[in-house]
């Protein structure tokens, strides 16, 4: 029986690791929702991907029946959120569907960035927020501590922080309840026009586009003809139903629910997740507030190691654009590698994540040059372009000024890593805005970067300078005048634009070495010399050598033995598998990737 009094529309939010699908599975089995105990471990984390990572990448969402102490049953919808900094934006829009969030701390680490990060999302939202302390079975745990670091760093009371251990099961109840008594009921009139926001969609190789909406007005029921008021688009609702966790179809959904539907919706990209839905007949005056657009970040260059993969690439790449709307793509031509796309993402990890679905599902073997963002280019013309690709950079005659984005970083991190982190950001170019004691072991660092140091390595290199013990956030903010260079790599004199880079001319002669001697070692010996070098403009500012190889690598596998010699050359077949030929060299993906480690 619908009664919107006893809706509850949560979410749980978490840093990575702190414990947040564990949480939503004792949650699951608890409401007696998930009782297959062969149930996959971490229901809510769907994709292989995700699942290979231990990540959650897209969010999901649950109907759960809870029957609380005081006798009554309740409407628990769970909407589970993406912990990864490259995905905010989704956390974002998951909250707007949601009246509370319970923010999951880990007992024994205390806040991290992204608790902080999506806290502040939940705030914006104006959640109601209940503190969790998880884990505190371990040995380690200091709840008073991370309740104090709660309080001052976030300014939330945390006295009454509920203290569990999602691995042992322990508070599970004692967070149910207070769901049911903490967290608002939904508000919204069932007979009022529809007004539905779409916060998310997919899409099912079985149903078509799957949209997640929040009923925020109205009722929406199957064969109703709808609109989505910010694209115009209209349709037919094919089916409405819920999440139990798997698809449930149902007679409507109203106001305060939240579920999907279903309309014949081809690719995701018609759908705007922002948008609003309502009733074609009975339109409601105003759509409901939307999200920010998402924007692609960080770009590289896909090809397929065989030229003849291309078309192949080019369909799954339209295939991934339209159901991932964070997804963007243009054609390129490299002179080196051919034909190919400039590929656009939201953040590092949602670049492996592409490529690695793009060869895996699609059966691709794809070389991809070295992460770039984009660089906000003045010519002396007055113009003003965007370059993403290094090797699109115009002469250095024509440019006025080049702008490089930059980024506000905050740095999370234990007193005795602060030296060292703050070495690692003057490494990077970063101008340090603040620093501040959370409580006497742990300190919140504040930077300005530019964003290409980011992009390059600058993940790996704090996690290796604090041990793993620092996390961090960060947004775009705007772009700054910087004395950017292209350098070029050549090899036997030919450039390959495919390794050129855009880097700070203060760095440049350091990189320019470091990146030829990296290449040496990754480009094998081939039956003449190869000689790479860097320049910047005319100007050669590095040089190496691969000497040339003498003997056949078959040569001592003396007379008859055909099998061994066999398998020699398929082996060296295999290793040819990612190599590009380029003029007569041939070039290993481990070169186009070499310009993105640095020591
Ligand atoms: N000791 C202990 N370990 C826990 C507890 N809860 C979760 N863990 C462990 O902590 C690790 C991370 O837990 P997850 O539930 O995957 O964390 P998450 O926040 O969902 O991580 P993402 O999906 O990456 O955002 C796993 O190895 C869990 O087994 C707990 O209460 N006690």
């Amino acid at each position: 029986m619908y009664n919107i009094n006893k809706i509850r529309n949560f979410s749980i939010i978490a840093h990575i690791d702190h414990g947040k699908s564990t949480l939503a599975d004792r949650i699951l089995e608890f409401t007696g929702a998930v009782t297959d105990r062969e149930m996959k471990q971490q229901f809510l984390d769907q994709m292989d991907i995700e699942r290979e990572r231990g990540i959650t990448i897209k969010a999901q969402t649950v109907r759960l029946k809870y029957k609380a102490l005081n006798g009554e049953e309740y409407i628990l919808n769970l909407i589970d959120t993406p912990g990864h900094v490259d995905f905010s934006y989704e956390v974002s829009r998951s909250l707007a569907a949601c009246e509370g969030a319970l923010l999951v701390v880990d007992a024994s680490q205390g806040v991290e960035a992204q608790t902080l990060a999506n806290c502040y999302l939940a705030i914006e939202n104006d959640l109601e927020i209940i503190p969790v302390l998880n884990k505190i079975d371990l040995p380690s745990a200091d709840p008073e501590r991370v309740k104090q670091e709660i309080e001052e760093v976030i300014g939330l009371d945390a006295q009454d922080a509920i203290l569990a251990s999602a691995k042992e099961g322990i508070g599970t109840q004692e967070i149910l309840e207070a769901v049911v008594h903490q967290i608002p009921a939904p508000t919204g009139d069932p007979e009022a026009p529809l007004q539905a926001l779409i916060f998310d969609s997919w899409f099912d190789p079985y149903q078509g586009v799957v949209v997640l909406v929040r009923i925020v007005n109205g009722t929406l029921k199957p064969d109703m003809k709808i609109r989505m008021m910010a694209s115009g688009n209209t349709y037919e609702v094919g089916s409405v139903g819920i999440f139990t966790p798997t698809l449930k179809k149902t007679d409507s959904l109203q106001a305060g629910e939240v579920g999907f539907i279903t309309a014949a919706i081809k690719q995701v990209r018609d759908v705007q997740i922002g948008d609003t839905i309502t009733e074609e007949k009975r339109p409601a005056l105003k759509p409901l507030p939307g999200f920010k657009p998402v924007k692609s970040m960080v770009f590289c260059g896909l090809y397929p190691v065989d030229s003849g993969q291309y078309e192949q690439l080019k369909e799954a790449v339209e295939k991934l654009w339209l159901n991932d709307p964070a997804f963007s793509y243009e054609p390129e031509q490299s002179a080196a590698l051919g034909f190919g796309f400039r590929c656009g993402f939201l953040g590092l990890l949602h670049m492996e994540i592409v490529k690695e679905r793009l060869e895996r599902e699609f059966e691709l073997t794809l070389l991809s040059t070295a992460p770039s963002v984009s660089y906000k280019v003045l010519l002396k013309d007055g113009s003003t372009i965007y370059v993403q690709n290094p090797a699109q950079m115009p002469p250095q005659e024509k440019i006025e000024c080049i702008m490089e984005p930059r980024v506000r970083m905050e740095i999370y991190v234990p007193r005795a890593y602060v030296g060292p982190v703050m070495g690692l950001c003057d490494e990077k170019r970063g101008k340090q805005l603040d620093m501040k004691y959370l409580s006497q072991d742990r300190v919140l660092l504040t930077y300005e970067l530019p964003f290409n140091e980011i992009v390059l390595d600058f993940y790996d290199k704090l996690k290796s300078v604090t041990r793993g013990y620092a996390s961090i956030d960060y947004e775009l903010t705007d772009y700054k005048p910087a004395e950017m260079v292209k350098m070029d790599i050549l090899i036997n004199k030919v450039p390959v634009d495919a390794l050129s880079i855009i880097v700070h001319k203060d760095k440049a002669y350091y990189r320019g070495r470091e990146l030829v001697s990296k290449l040496r070692s990754v480009i094998p010996r081939q039956l003449f010399e190869v000689v790479i070098q860097a320049a910047i403009g005319s100007r050669v500012i590095a040089r190496e050598r691969v000497a040339p190889l003498r003997k056949d690598v078959t040569a001592k596998c003396y007379g008859g033995d055909i099998t061994r010699k066999r398998k020699l050359l398929e082996k060296q077949k295999e290793g040819k598998k990612r190599m590009k030929q380029v003029g007569r060299v041939e070039i290993p993906q481990e070169a186009f990737l070499s310009v993105l480690k640095t020591d």
